[in-house]
């Protein structure tokens, strides 16, 4: 199989490219898979956040059927829309339907989304659930938006500004994303630095450029570009051709 040309990134950026959407998601979840294993070596136990979206399912699906150790795991989200739990656009209902099946079905599930809250009480009691999960954070499993945005940090919401400060002390805020539909909550971009290691999942000939792009970007304008300049977490890219 050939591979897809690497990505113009700094040299920091753990790149692994694939030609194919579907060995992509396989070796992301072969490598989350592999440092859930090497967390419940070391510890009680372990976690990872994920985020929505369309391009994780075949990435959850596969994750799904791994060998793991699965009641130890505690999974949550790396955002979500303030919208019921059985809404399509959930993420809860996404990682509930694809991901806690088969094998990974025993792990345990902190939704952020509590069904009826208004999008501020619903940050704060997001960030009361996430404070049950142990820190640093095992995995954070990210994707990009068109736009540049990842979990829900978008360049053009109210509440993003917030949310990319690094000395922000809220590790949940709600955003307001003009460009996207919903109110949405999303970890702020502390609280997912706040891990082990990060995942970003990304796919395609637009998201190339827009990434490259953002390295010397303004987060304000990429929020993106927040994940690429830190130096705190090794950030590994999985990008698909
Ligand atoms: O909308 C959400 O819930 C997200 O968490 C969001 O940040 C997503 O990861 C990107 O929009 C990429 O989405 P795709 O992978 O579907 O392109």
């Amino acid at each position: 199989m050939s591979v897809a040309e690497a990505l113009k990134l700094p040299a920091a950026v753990h790149q692994h490219l694939s030609d194919d959407a579907a060995p992509g998601a396989d070796a992301l979840a072969d490598f989350i898979a592999e440092q859930l294993r090497i967390a419940l070596a070391a510890r009680a136990k372990a976690s990872l956040l994920v985020s929505g979206g369309r391009s994780p399912l075949a990435f959850f699906a596969s994750l799904s059927q791994r060998e793991l150790d699965w009641p130890r795991v505690t999974i949550s989200l790396a955002d979500e829309r303030c919208v019921p739990g059985d809404d399509d656009a959930s993420n809860a209902r996404l990682v509930r339907e694809h991901l806690l099946r088969g094998r990974a079905a025993t792990a345990r599930f902190v939704a952020l989304y509590v069904d009826g809250l208004a999008p501020e009480a619903a940050a704060r009691e997001a960030e009361a659930r996430l404070a049950t999960i142990a820190t640093p954070f095992d995995a954070v499993v990210l994707g990009m938006g068109d736009d540049g945005h990842t979990a829900s940090l978008f360049a053009d919401a109210d509440g993003s500004a917030a949310g990319l400060d690094p000395q922000q002390s809220r590790r949940v805020l709600a955003t307001y994303p003009r460009s996207a539909p919903h109110a949405r909550l999303s970890l702020s971009l502390r609280a997912l630095l706040d891990s082990r290691l990060l995942a970003l999942a990304i796919s395609g000939e637009r998201k190339r450029q827009v990434i490259e792009a953002a390295v010397d970007a303004a987060p304000a304008r990429l929020p993106i570009a927040a994940l690429l300049q830190q130096t705190q977490v090794p950030l590994h890219l999985f990008f698909n051709a």
